[in-house]
């Protein structure tokens, strides 16, 4: 068995003069979680696809659990979860047959009920899929995505469209699975959602990798916290402080971001002792991956 539930080396994916992924190369080791974030079109869904063997790569291999995802996709099948960003089933059959339908496909599947409580579908068991709402659907895909006990779950922005209760309960969901082991690939518009679940975060832009790395390393590696002061409005920043970004969005709060070693955060203070300000508060912020995310992604454009 190999530790990688997924390789890919320098995967290209190309629709006709379109290159949506260009070049990328990640690592999903067993029992953790990798989050793909990316503006849309950034190519995440296309690297999924080649994942699970929907779509055969135009450069790169690509290994999943030691296979080959478009070679031995009948052997891969059942050890996959996919849950896709729509569609897949048929909308005329209720949520409850649907569900096990998929169950019986499974060598030892999950019991069908437990999961229809877990996510919140019990009431929903003789509706049709046509008649279920967009968020009610997405639940039900990821029932479907888990109801084989898959070793590796690919989850195209699970939570899309889903209320609050039912993404604390899919958040919920998906670190019981990394505790059992369970590896997952997933995708998602949601920053908090990443900074929440994934071990690994890989960040990519027109169809390359910008960034990776754990939500902490990719916090600390951007080095730029955020301090905030308060103190008398009005102040002029002067001297040293025009090293900093400062920033006075409400009269007396000020919002000072840049370089902010030990000796930085003790010069912006002492310029405003200097000043003869009347400092009440300093707050140190670290910047969020959302932060991080938007300085990699801002200004990116669509390579064709
Ligand atoms: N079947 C297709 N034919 C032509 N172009 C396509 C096709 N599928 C995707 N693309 C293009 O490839 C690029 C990457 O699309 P992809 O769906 O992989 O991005 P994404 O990051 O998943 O986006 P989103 O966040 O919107 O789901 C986009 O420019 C898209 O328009």
């Amino acid at each position: 068995m190999t530790d990688e539930a997924v390789e890919l080396r320098d995967i290209v994916v190309r629709y006709g003069d379109t290159t949506a992924v260009g070049g990328v190369s990640l690592t999903v080791p067993r029992g953790r979680v990798l989050s793909l974030l990316g503006h849309n079109g950034a190519g995440k869904t296309s690297l999924l696809q080649v994942c699970e063997g929907f779509r055969r790569a135009d450069g790169g291999t690509a290994r999943v659990l030691g296979l080959d995802p478009m070679d031995d996709h009948d052997a891969l099948m059942p050890r996959l979860g996919i849950m896709l960003q729509s569609g897949g089933v048929y909308p005329w059959a209720t949520a409850g047959e649907i569900l096990r339908l998929f169950a019986s496909f499974a060598a030892t599947p999950l019991d069908v009920d437990m999961l229809l409580d877990r996510l919140g579908l019990r009431k929903f068991e003789r509706t049709r899929w046509r008649r279920l709402s967009g968020g009610e659907q997405q639940r039900l895909s990821l029932a479907i995505a888990l109801v084989g006990r898959p070793e590796l779950v690919f989850l195209d922005e699970p939570t899309a469209g889903m209320d609050t209760e039912a993404r604390h309960t899919t958040w919920r969901l998906i670190e019981e699975l990394r505790a059992d082991g369970v590896s997952v690939l997933l995708t998602t518009h949601l920053l908090d959602e990443a900074e929440r679940l994934a071990d690994e975060v890989v960040i990519m832009r027109s169809g390359v990798v910008a960034a990776t790395g754990s939500p902490a390393e990719l916090t600390a590696a951007a080095g730029i916290d955020l301090l905030e002061v308060r103190a008398d409005p009005g102040l002029v920043p002067a001297g040293r402080l025009t090293d900093f970004k400062v920033s006075e969005a409400t009269p007396g709060e000020y919002a000072i971001s840049g370089a902010l070693d030990a000796a930085a955060i003790s010069d912006v203070v002492g310029w405003f002792a200097s000043a003869g300000a009347q400092v009440t508060a300093v707050n140190t912020r670290r910047r969020t991956l959302e932060d991080v995310y938007l300085t990699l992604t801002s200004g990116e454009r669509v390579h064709r």
